[in-house]
């Protein structure tokens, strides 16, 4: 685990008086998991998306992958983010299409000279990977939440990504649910060598999926380490937190 594939240092960002990040410093090595938790607002989101290149950091340094982010052009940016897997809250499934549809759509829009053959082969095998073989032909308005949930995460891995970014992956689900997906979040780690960035508030999520967890607050990181390390800690700040997710 010695690669750095994200080397993130003293990272800013603001939308006008709103001081969203102030100084993040962030690695993740090669086939790490790495959690960032933290309350609502707090900045998670931003940073994922500084990281994917969806917005731009106003001060430090964010490499992912060997390149500085923010001074790619547009061709670099598009094939970097080819290679970084951003999985969305709610999935982000197109309701008219099927669920074979969906997972089909971004490999023909990112290989437009791809066999229909091939298509179906990575179909099968990422639908096979989150264990949704038999859903191939239904809609997404017929799958529960934690299927949508799975559904998504196999549409970010039919691009063969090194990097996942999973955007609070448990959210709004029940706590078995949660575990399943944090099992999957752990099996995609080990089966397709990814490395990831998991945010989420969830402490099971973090204790289940994270090799390290950095917590934030108010745009910085208070404490990192693994679960035991940052959790044994007397610091109010991360004891407010326990206290706040009521799993003591
Ligand atoms: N594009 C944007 N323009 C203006 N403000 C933004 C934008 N994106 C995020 N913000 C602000 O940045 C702050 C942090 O938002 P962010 O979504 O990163 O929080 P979060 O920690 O992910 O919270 P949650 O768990 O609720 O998603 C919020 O105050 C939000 O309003």
């Amino acid at each position: 685990m010695n690669e750095k594939v994200i080397d993130i240092h003293d990272l800013y960002k603001s939308f006008g008086s709103n001081h969203v990040l102030r100084g993040i410093d962030i690695d993740v090595h090669k086939g790490e998991n790495v959690v960032v938790l933290g309350r609502s607002g707090t900045g998670k989101s931003v940073l994922i998306k500084i990281i994917a290149g969806l917005l731009q950091p106003d001060a430090g340094t964010v490499n992912v992958l060997g390149q500085e982010v923010d001074k790619l052009d547009s061709v670099a940016l598009r094939e970097l983010r080819l290679k970084v897997g951003f999985c969305f809250q709610h999935g982000a499934l197109y309701d008219s299409m099927t669920v074979g549809e969906n997972l089909a759509f971004p490999l023909k829009r990112n290989t437009p000279n791809i066999k229909q053959e091939q298509v179906k082969r990575m179909v099968s095998v990422v639908l096979e990977a989150v264990g949704l073989a038999k859903t191939i032909d239904q809609m997404p308005s017929e799958l529960s939440g934690g299927q949508r949930k799975r559904i998504g995460i196999a549409r970010t891995l039919i691009l063969r990504p090194d990097i996942m970014l999973y955007d609070e992956p448990t959210a709004g689900l029940d706590p078995i649910t949660c575990t399943e997906i944090n099992n999957l979040i752990n099996e995609v780690q080990r089966r397709f060598h990814t490395s990831s960035i998991i945010i989420t508030h969830d402490l099971a999520c973090a204790k289940q999926t994270g090799d390290k967890i950095v917590v934030m607050k108010e745009g910085k990181f208070v404490k990192q380490g693994n679960f035991e390390e940052v959790f044994s800690t007397q610091d109010d700040l991360i004891k407010e937190f326990y206290d706040y997710n009521f799993i003591q």
